[in-house]
C-alpha cells in the first residue's frame, strides 16, 4: 500500500543486498564486454499510439544495471503497487491525501480516452474552446487594444508552476511562435524584474496574463496590482483594464474583486498542480506564442504518453524504467542529485522546470502515513543546454568525487541547419561522445606516454562507470515535447508512489512565507524588530542602518 515506507518491501531489501555483494562488480566496460546484446536488451522506442507522431529511443544500457537488478526493481514496483495507484490517479482518486484532492492534470490533454467523473473535468473542453478563441483574437489583430491598436506583447505575471511551465514551452517551442507577438515573464517580486520589462512594454499594446492559481500569492498580486497602475497611469480610465489584463485561476472571487471581469478569465480546478498547470488556462501565453492548434499538439503528445504509462506493462513502461533507474542510484549508491541535459538550445530551460516538477513534488521527508523515512527520496535536479556545461561543471562530472546520474537529450534534426546543419552535427558528436567518456573512461595506460610523470598520469585518468540515460527523438515538434514532459511527469509520480509520499502538495513553502509576512510588519523601525534570533535581528537592525527609500 502507498504510504508504506519503502524500505519495509522485500525487494527494497534485496537491492540493499545485490548492492552490497555486487556494485563493486557492475563495471560498465565489462558489462558491454560480456553482453553485445547489451544496448538492444536496455534500449526502448517509444511510437505514440496515435495521434501526432512522436517516436524517441530511449537508451538506458550504460546504467550500472543488469538483467536480475531490473527484475528487482521491476518487483519493487509492484510491491509498491505502482500499477493500483496510476489507476487511482487516473480515476480521479484522492491520491492528494493531505488536501483530500485528485490528480488530474491528465484530464486536461484526454482526447476522450480515459473516463473520469470529477467536479470540473467535463468544462476543459469549454475552457480551451475560450483559449483558443481568444489567442486566434489577438493573434490575428481582432482583439484591440484601448486606443484600437492590436496587441504586439504579452506579459505573464505569475510565479513557480504559474510562470516555469510557459517560460520553458515557449522557449522550447520558438520556432512555432508568431514572432511579432513579444511574451515577457515576470514572477520575481523584486521590482527590477517588473521595471525592466515594463520598460519594453506600450501601454496601448500589452497584454498582462495574471496567471496564479490560488491568487493570493503575494508575489504574483504585488505585480500585477504594479502593472494595473504602470497601465492606468497612461490609460487613465479602469474600463479600459478590460482589454488589457486576463487572468488564469481557480478562484472567480479574487480575480473579479483585482477588476478583471469573469468573461476575461479562464478557469482551472483546484485538481490541477501548480507545477503540472502548463497544461491548463495557465498554457494561456503558450497558445498565444505558438498557436492553439500547436498548443494542442502539445496536450496530444502528452496524451500519448499518458496512455503508455497506463497501458505498457511496467517491464516496457519507459516512465517506469526512468523511474527505477534513478530510485537505484538515489537510494543505493547514495547518489544526491541528477543531471537533465537537454543537447538542444531550445530546452534551455528544460532543467529549471523540472527542478519544480520533481523537487517540489519529491523532496518530502514524510510518507503519506506520517512516518519519517529512513531513505533518501527526491534527488537534486540541476542541468545545462548544450555543450555550455561542459566547459564549466562536467569537470567535476567526469573526475569528481560523486556519482552523478545523467539524462542526455537531444534531437537528430535542427530547426536551425545553418552550415548544412554543420552546427548539429558537431553538437551531436558532443552529445554522443559525453556519455560514452562518462561511462568507458580512460585509464592509466592508454594516458602513457614517453614523457609521462606520475601524477601528471594520474590527473588525467578517467575511471569511467558514471551512469546516464540517453533520448534522441527525431525532431522537438510540440507533440514531442508533450510527450517528453509527460514521460518526467510520470518518473516523478512513479518514485513517489514507491517511497510512499504525497507527490502533489507542497507544505515545505508555506513557512518561508508565514515569517516573510510577520518581518514585513516589522521592517519600518528597529524597535519592532521582536521574537526573531540574535542573527536574524542583527540582519534586519543592518538593513534598517543603511537602507535608502
Ligand atoms: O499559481 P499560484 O497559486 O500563484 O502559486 C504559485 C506557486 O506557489 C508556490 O508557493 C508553490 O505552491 C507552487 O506550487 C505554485 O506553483
Amino acid at each position: 500500500m502507498s504510504g508504506r515506507l519503502a524500505s519495509e518491501y522485500p525487494a527494497w531489501k534485496k537491492l540493499q543486498e545485490i548492492y552490497n555483494s555486487d556494485h563493486s562488480k557492475l563495471v560498465l566496460k565489462e558489462l558491454f564486454a560480456q553482453d553485445p546484446s547489451r544496448f538492444s536488451k536496455f534500449s526502448k522506442e517509444y511510437v505514440s499510439p496515435d495521434g501526432p507522431s512522436v517516436t524517441f529511443l530511449l537508451d538506458y544500457s550504460k546504467n550500472l544495471i543488469t538483467e536480475p537488478i531490473l527484475q528487482t526493481l521491476l518487483t519493487l514496483a509492484r510491491e509498491a503497487e505502482v500499477e493500483t495507484y496510476r489507476d487511482k490517479m487516473f480515476a480521479g482518486e484522492h491520491i492528494n491525501t493531505s488536501e483530500d484532492r485528485s490528480v488530474l492534470h491528465v484530464a486536461l490533454r484526454n482526447f476522450n480516452d480515459f473516463q473520469i467523473s470529477e467536479a470540473g473535468v467535463s468544462e476543459v473542453q469549454g475552457v480551451l474552446a475560450h483559449m483558443k478563441e481568444f489567442s486566434e483574437a489577438v493573434r490575428s489583430g481582432a482583439w484591440k487594444g484601448y486606443t484600437g491598436k492590436p496587441i504586439n506583447t504579452i506579459v505573464n505575471i505569475g510565479i513557480g508552476g504559474s510562470d516555469l511551465g510557459p517560460v520553458m514551452v515557449t522557449e522550447a517551442l520558438k520556432p512555432y511562435a508568431k514572432r511579432d507577438l513579444t511574451a515577457h515573464f515576470v514572477s520575481n517580486i523584486d521590482g527590477t524584474h517588473l521595471a525592466e520589462t515594463l520598460l519594453l512594454c506600450d501601454p496601448e499594446t500589452t497584454l498582462f496574463i495574471i496567471a496564479s492559481k490560488t491568487f493570493t500569492t503575494q508575489e504574483t498580486i504585488t505585480n500585477a496590482t504594479s502593472a494595473r497602475d504602470w497601465f492606468l497611469a497612461t490609460a487613465k480610465d479602469k474600463a479600459h483594464v478590460a482589454k488589457h489584463f486576463v487572468a488564469l485561476s481557480t478562484n472567480t472571487k479574487a480575480v473579479t474583486e483585482f477588476g478583471i471581469a469573469e468573461a476575461n478569465m479562464f478557469q482551472f480546478w483546484d485538481w490541477v498542480g501548480g507545477r503540472y498547470s502548463l497544461w491548463s488556462a495557465i498554457g494561456l501565453s503558450i497558445a498565444l506564442v505558438i498557436g492553439y492548434n500547436n498548443f494542442e499538439e502539445l496536450l496530444k503528445g502528452a496524451h500519448g504518453m499518458d496512455k503508455h504509462f497506463k497501458t505498457a506493462p511496467l517491464e516496457k513502461n519507459l516512465p517506469v524504467l526512468l523511474a527505477l533507474i534513478g530510485l537505484w542510484y538515489n537510494d543505493f549508491y547514495g547518489s544526491q542529485t541528477q543531471l537533465l541535459l537537454p543537447y538542444d538550445q531550445y530546452l534551455h530551460k528544460f532543467a529549471d522546470y523540472f527542478q519544480q516538477g520533481d523537487m517540489e513534488s519529491n523532496g518530502k521527508f514524510v510518507t503519506k502515513g506520517g512516518q519519517r523515512v529512513d531513505y533518501q527520496t527526491g534527488p537534486i535536479i540541476w542541468g545545462a543546454a548544450g555543450t555550455n556545461g561542459q566547459h564549466s561543471f562536467y569537470q567535476l562530472v567526469h573526475q569528481g568525487t560523486k556519482l552523478i546520474p545523467a539524462d542526455f537529450i537531444a534531437p537528430a534534426t535542427t530547426h536551425n541547419p545553418i552550415r548544412s546543419s554543420l552546427h548539429h552535427r558537431i553538437l551531436l558528436s558532443n552529445f554522443f561522445a559525453q556519455p560514452e567518456a562518462l561511462a568507458f573512461g580512460k585509464t592509466e595506460e592508454e594516458e602513457l606516454g614517453p614523457n609521462a610523470t606520475e601524477p601528471l598520469v594520474k590527473s588525467k585518468v578517467f575511471e569511467g562507470n558514471r551512469p546516464s540515460n540517453s533520448i534522441i527523438f527525431p525532431k522537438l515538434t510540440p507533440a514531442t515535447l508533450g510527450a517528453l514532459i509527460a514521460l518526467y511527469e510520470h518518473k516523478i509520480f512513479t518514485q513517489g508512489v514507491i517511497w510512499g509520499i504525497n507527490s502533489f502538495d507542497q507544505m515545505g513553502v508555506e513557512l518561508g512565507k508565514v515569517l516573510a509576512k510577520n518581518i514585513l510588519a516589522q521592517l519600518n523601525k528597529p524597535e519592532d524588530v521582536i521574537g526573531h534570533d540574535s542573527s536574524t535581528t542583527g540582519l534586519i537592525h543592518y538593513y534598517q542602518k543603511h537602507r535608502q527609500e
